[in-house]
């Protein structure tokens, strides 16, 4: 048994609420499904369709993870039922497993909440629970769950036991105890490491996790990346890469593929805008091939489990500053050895005294060896591919967008960013007209290619098709207005303009300056728009956070803003 484990299941078989505080990758599941299980087949529930026990999880991906636990046992000849609940299939599927009987549902809150509001049979079936859990508390909060947890608390009964576990308390996460547990045990399972001249100290990331970072400008962090992957494919091992954005993670992915060295590698891409069923392909393919490499946005920050990730790269450092500590843990786990590196630009230096402010152990490495500058090699592929050209672009503008909303934005200060070199080191082959660029557009800092982007053709032959003539009708169209002359609306424009001619030289330069500012703001704002329409990415940048979307979706349902069905729709589709 594990600490946490030895620790939480006698104090749930005693009928303890516990709230239980441990590192990544130290067992918690564990610590609860044991339990759970064992209080249910002492108590034998009154009907074979009472619901004994109910385990919430943030996430479809780890609740799914936890169920297939739960089932492990089942499995094995524990005689009960289970179910998972989330928003992955439609609701009648779920009421329909319900109707089957189920003694531990594994659930999704949103989903859970809906259900109970529907279904009286499930009302009843609950009145009987003997357990509840809330796994990853801290990100049920931040996802915006905490009302739908409360109100599945006043579904329950009081006479239960209640288990609250986290890698990282906050004051919310108490809060939450408070209000769902009655006088709870705290567990808490900390790692000592020895600090010269300071003893022993505890800290926030497992023992057995060698943890680095490395100083790297934009431009070369790419080159780095491939060095690194080289190295994990020599080592034939398996390796997790973060990036800030869902764009960012599919633009360099296509870059990767066709990197020398990597063209044979395994290399998968998981974010929010991957559909609910590749997901779950990609994360089995990832946990089943040896020296797979993820490369991810935070969607596979928490909980995820898979034994032997030797690496974790966060190539870009975390929005939410809990995720560094989620991150590194999908390695090291259970007391086994791990490395995480973080990439950090010079600018970026305070945030290595933060993480030691928050316990986090973290020393500085040398450069993977071998790199070499890859990045004429990308804008090249760029220039011969429509496709890798735009998911360059975009990738651009959504890390523009993801680092101005920083949450640590006082240390990851947007005006000393060097955009210029980012844009290098995005390889990016003309600056995407956007108003933080304006000063860039003319300038030497970064040389825009001389290739006319119109002539970039896509190298899917079917797609290209539809660019041209698309490229077409939009030239007809344009010839058919010029042709017909100004409509009706504009000559009364110019009749008027005519008359009322500016009274001085000076202020008619004037207007025309401010116009045409307006008129190439306009533009940039219609550029950026379409950019980010076509690649469905709002402009509230919510390709930013995945996770944070559904949480938005929830607050929009509440809100009233959007039906359950348009909720269910959205969040099954597009998280
Ligand atoms: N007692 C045990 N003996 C052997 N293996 C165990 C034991 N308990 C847990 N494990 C294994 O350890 C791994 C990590 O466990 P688990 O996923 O529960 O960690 P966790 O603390 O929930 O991590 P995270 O905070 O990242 O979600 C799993 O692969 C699990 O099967």
């Amino acid at each position: 048994m594990t600490p946490v484990q030895a620790a939480c299941i006698p104090l749930f078989l005693d009928h303890c609420d516990v709230a239980a505080d441990a590192v990544t990758g130290s067992g918690k599941t564990l610590a609860f499904v044991v339990p759970l299980l064992e209080l249910l087949l002492r108590t034998p529930l009154p009907s074979p369709t009472s619901v004994g026990a109910i385990v919430l999880s943030p996430t479809r991906e780890l609740a799914q993870q936890t169920y297939d636990v739960v089932k492990t046992f089942l499995q094995h000849g524990v005689d009960l039922s289970a179910c998972l609940i989330t928003g992955a299939h439609d609701v009648q599927v779920d009421v329909n497993q319900l109707k089957e009987g189920c003694n531990v549902i594994v659930a999704t809150p949103g989903r859970l909440l809906d259900l109970l509001n529907k279904s009286g049979s499930l009302m009843k079936s609950v009145k009987h629970l003997e357990m509840l859990v809330l796994d990853e508390a801290d990100r049920l909060l931040d996802m915006g769950f905490e009302q739908a947890i409360t109100q599945i608390f006043t579904f329950l009964p009081k006479q239960r036991r209640t288990g609250l576990f986290s890698a990282t308390q906050t004051n919310e996460v108490q809060a939450l105890a408070r209000a769902g547990l009655r006088n709870p045990v705290q567990v808490a399972v900390k790692v000592e490491h020895r600090q010269e001249g300071a003893g022993s100290v505890q800290q926030a990331t497992p023992s057995t996790l060698i943890n680095t970072y490395l100083f790297l400008s934009a431009e070369e962090k790419f080159n780095q990346l491939v060095a690194f992957l080289r190295l994990m494919r020599q080592q034939q091992a398996k390796a997790i890469v973060y990036m800030a954005t869902c764009a960012c993670v599919n633009y360099f992915v296509s870059l990767l593929e066709n990197m020398p060295g990597l063209r044979r590698a395994k290399i998968l891409a998981l974010h929010s805008k991957v559909s609910s069923k590749a997901r779950t392909s990609v994360f089995s393919t990832f946990c089943n091939t040896e020296g797979a490499i993820l490369v991810s946005t935070d969607i596979a920050a928490r909980g995820l489990d898979v034994p032997d990730v030797a690496w974790v790269l966060q190539y870009d450092p975390p929005q939410d500053p809990d995720a560094y500590v989620h991150r590194c843990g999908r390695t090291a786990r259970l007391g086994r050895q791990g490395r995480a590196v973080l990439f950090l630009q010079p600018h970026e230096d305070t945030y290595i005294d933060f993480l030691n402010v928050r316990n986090i152990p973290i020393e500085e490495q040398e450069p993977f060896e071998g790199a070499e500058d890859l990045l004429p090699r990308c804008r090249d592929l760029a220039a011969k591919d429509r496709d890798i050209y735009e998911k360059g672009k975009l990738a651009f503008v959504t890390f523009i967008r993801s680092y101005k909303e920083h949450k640590c934005n006082y240390i990851f200060q947007f005006k000393k960013l060097d955009l210029a070199a980012l844009a290098r080191g995005f390889a990016l082959l003309h600056l995407p007209r956007m108003p933080e660029l304006r000063s860039l557009q003319n300038s030497r800092a970064f040389e825009q290619s001389k290739i006319d982007q119109a002539s970039i053709r896509f190298r899917d032959k079917q797609r290209e098709k539809q660019r041209q003539q698309n490229m077409k009708r939009r030239a007809e169209e344009r010839e058919k207005a010029l042709a017909e002359g100004p409509s009706e609306k504009e000559r009364e424009r110019s009749k008027r303009s005519k008359k009322n001619e500016a009274w001085s030289k000076q202020k008619q330069a004037k207007e025309r300056k401010d116009k045409r500012r307006a008129k190439a703001e306009a533009k940039e704002r219609a550029e950026i728009h379409a950019l980010l329409k076509e690649n469905n990415v709002g402009d509230d940048g919510h390709d930013v956070d995945d996770l944070a979307q559904e949480a938005r979706l929830m607050r929009r349902l509440k809100q009233g803003k959007i039906t359950q069905a348009e909720y269910d729709r959205l969040v099954g589709d597009d998280l």
